[in-house]
């Protein structure tokens, strides 16, 4: 009992130390923010508290809706939890402009979203480096390209670089074709699918496997698959990781491999440990390749990656470490499979909502393939043609960008220019560019900026002619889905192939609807779909649907062929 005792008073002393600590620091960072003279909001817990993390949405939620009189609206539950500038949209920054502070126990988080500043802060990678101790929870299979700095990423980046060319695209746009008329054959023999999201990640993940080590996989449906051990399944073990990337960076691989770990927990140990030994092993094989003479092509990431290192080897540079090639073999993975199924998802649920969209896209994919067999479909003459495609794509990472970005000032204080006023922007402040409230300012994207509306991002020729349509961008600066200047995406067009292509190959002969309830009309179940995808989707690492499976869709043959419809798109 006494000891008991002593415990309870050693947590409460440590929670009246941590709180007056906590205080300190939030009177001493809001100290600095006052000199920067933007709106300031105070946030009681650091935007990047890993424990804090773990936890944040669900006890937001939990806050906002038991606490009594008001009391859960608060800046906690408005502010303080990881995607709350999905929900929010632009409406922070109306109230308080295009620069504003939150203030933190931690840090001092500067939110900006005003185009040029963006484009300026992007392009200064030196005055606005990455933070690396939020990128560096990511670091979990080793150094990678998402989580260094300075020459050693400038290292990683030209190595990993010698992948993304167009050869390697056709590849891309081959195989996910392939994938996605399998997709297709898979859904239109059900009366409806509830695996839309995991059967795009098995898309997304076999083209990224063949990608990384030139091996093709045949679709599966979840609901179609036996095999979901993490010990033996691949596809599983990575599902595992990626799902869990927050908790296995909160708690450490070294803890989780503990043995009186609870079974849920155990079960991502296993998953990272088979990660391993899938990378590990490809490594040596390709390794072995290399030394036998197998392997002189570079049409593989991991063989891009050994060849790229052993030419650097002998430089000045040096080549990579064994980690370092895990590291990317795992953000290769990671980066380039979540952020393209989350894109791909969304965008099948509101093609389900957008059925003139769906025939829209129809009539541009049967005008560039006539009636040839997907198996045929040429990348060079096809892929830049599909525009009404490509912006489909563009129109959902706009509403639903998959990839946050984080900059930080670093050791050093800046300046930043922010409309017509310089901001002295100190050391050691986060940078949050507010893509969400970018992404839908009125007067960047106009009154209907909240809408999904893919044409927008056409401009069309006066008689509705396809092959003089093409996509208009906005001012630099107003779309960064995929960032801009030195740390944009290296898989940007990679992932632009993969989509254009899953949705050439779905939407040239079909269509898609949401399931109907039991005496509900086509119109309501599209209004019930549009209202999951708005309000359960969340930023659980990137934006993505919560629960994807509870949208049915049903899959229909198209009856005859669709006229194209040229007034949905804006005339020059
Ligand atoms: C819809 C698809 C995608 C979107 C929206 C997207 C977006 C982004 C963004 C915004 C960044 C910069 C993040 C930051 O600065 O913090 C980034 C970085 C990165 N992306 Fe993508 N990405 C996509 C697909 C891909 C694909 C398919 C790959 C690889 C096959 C890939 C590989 C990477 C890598 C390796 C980085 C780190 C680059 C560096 O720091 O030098 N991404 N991506």
């Amino acid at each position: 009992m006494a000891l008991l005792l002593k415990l309870v008073y050693a947590f409460g002393l440590y929670v009246a130390l941590a709180s007056v600590y906590s205080l300190c620091r939030l009177v001493q960072n809001y100290r600095i923010a006052r000199r920067v003279g933007v709106p300031i909001r105070f946030v009681p817990i650091d935007h990047n508290n890993r424990l804090w993390l773990v936890v944040d949405r669900k006890v937001a939620w939990l806050l906002r809706r038991w606490l009594p009189f008001g009391l859960g609206d608060n800046n906690l539950t408005r502010f303080d939890w990881r995607g709350w500038e999905f929900e929010d949209k632009y409406k922070e920054h109306l109230l308080l402009g295009d620069a504003f502070m939150h203030v933190s126990p931690g840090k001092n988080w500067l939110y900006v979203c005003n185009p040029d500043s963006v484009l300026d802060i992007l392009r200064r990678s030196r005055d606005f480096p990455r933070p690396m101790e939020i990128y560096e929870l990511l670091n979990f299979f080793g150094p990678n390209l998402a989580t260094v700095e300075g020459q050693q990423w400038k290292n990683q980046r030209r190595m990993a670089m010698s992948y993304f060319n167009e050869a390697n695209n056709e590849m891309v746009w081959h195989e996910t074709v392939s994938l996605a008329s399998d997709a297709l054959h898979s859904w239109a023999s059900k009366p409806f699918v509830t695996s839309t999201a995991d059967d795009t990640r098995t898309i997304t993940l076999h083209v990224l496997s063949k990608a990384a080590h030139g091996k093709s996989n045949k679709f599966y449906s979840r609901d179609d698959q036996e095999d979901v051990n993490p010990e033996t399944n691949y596809k599983e073990a990575l599902r595992i990781v990626l799902d869990n990337t927050m908790l296995i960076a909160a708690l450490g691989r070294k803890f989780l491999a503990k043995n009186w770990l609870p079974r849920a927990l155990k079960k991502v140990n296993t998953a990272c440990e088979a990660f391993q030994r899938h990378l590990t092993e490809a490594y040596e094989d390709e390794k072995q390749a290399l030394i036998c003479g197998r392997s002189s092509s570079k049409s593989t990431y991991m063989a891009s990656l050994i060849h790229a290192s052993q030419d650097e080897a002998t430089g000045s540079t040096g080549g990579l470490t064994e980690d370092e090639i895990y590291g990317n073999m795992y953000i290769f993975s990671f980066a380039g499979h979540d952020s393209t199924t989350h894109t791909l998802t969304f965008a099948l649920m509101l093609m389900a909502v957008n059925p003139d969209v769906q025939d829209w896209i129809s009539a541009e994919v049967r005008h560039v393939f006539g009636e040839q067999d997907p198996s045929n479909w040429n990348y060079g003459t096809g892929f830049p043609r599909l525009h009404r495609c490509m912006a489909t794509m563009l129109e959902t990472a706009r509403l639903f960008t998959p990839v946050p970005i984080v900059k930080s000032t670093g050791k050093g204080a800046t300046s930043l220019k922010v409309g017509d006023k310089i901001i002295a922007v100190p050391a050691d402040t986060h940078i949050i560019l507010n893509y969400a409230a970018l992404h839908t300012l009125p007067r960047i994207w106009g009154e209907d900026s909240l809408a999904w509306r893919p044409a927008r991002w056409i401009q069309g020729s006066p008689n509705g002619e396809f092959d003089k349509e093409q996509v208009v961008w906005p001012q630099r600066g107003a779309f960064i889905a995929w960032s801009e200047g030195q740390r944009s995406c290296p898989g940007r067009k990679f992932s632009q192939v993969e989509f254009v292509g899953t949705m050439a190959a779905l939407f040239k002969d079909w269509r898609v609807e949401p399931l109907t309830m039991a005496g509900e009309r086509i119109e309501a179940a599209r209004r019930r779909l549009m209202h999951q995808i708005s309000t359960d989707s969340a930023q659980i690492l990137l934006l993505q649907m919560l629960h994807p499976e509870k949208a049915p869709l049903v899959w229909k043959k198209r009856d005859a062929g669709v006229s194209n419809d040229p007034s949905m798109v804006p005339k020059v």
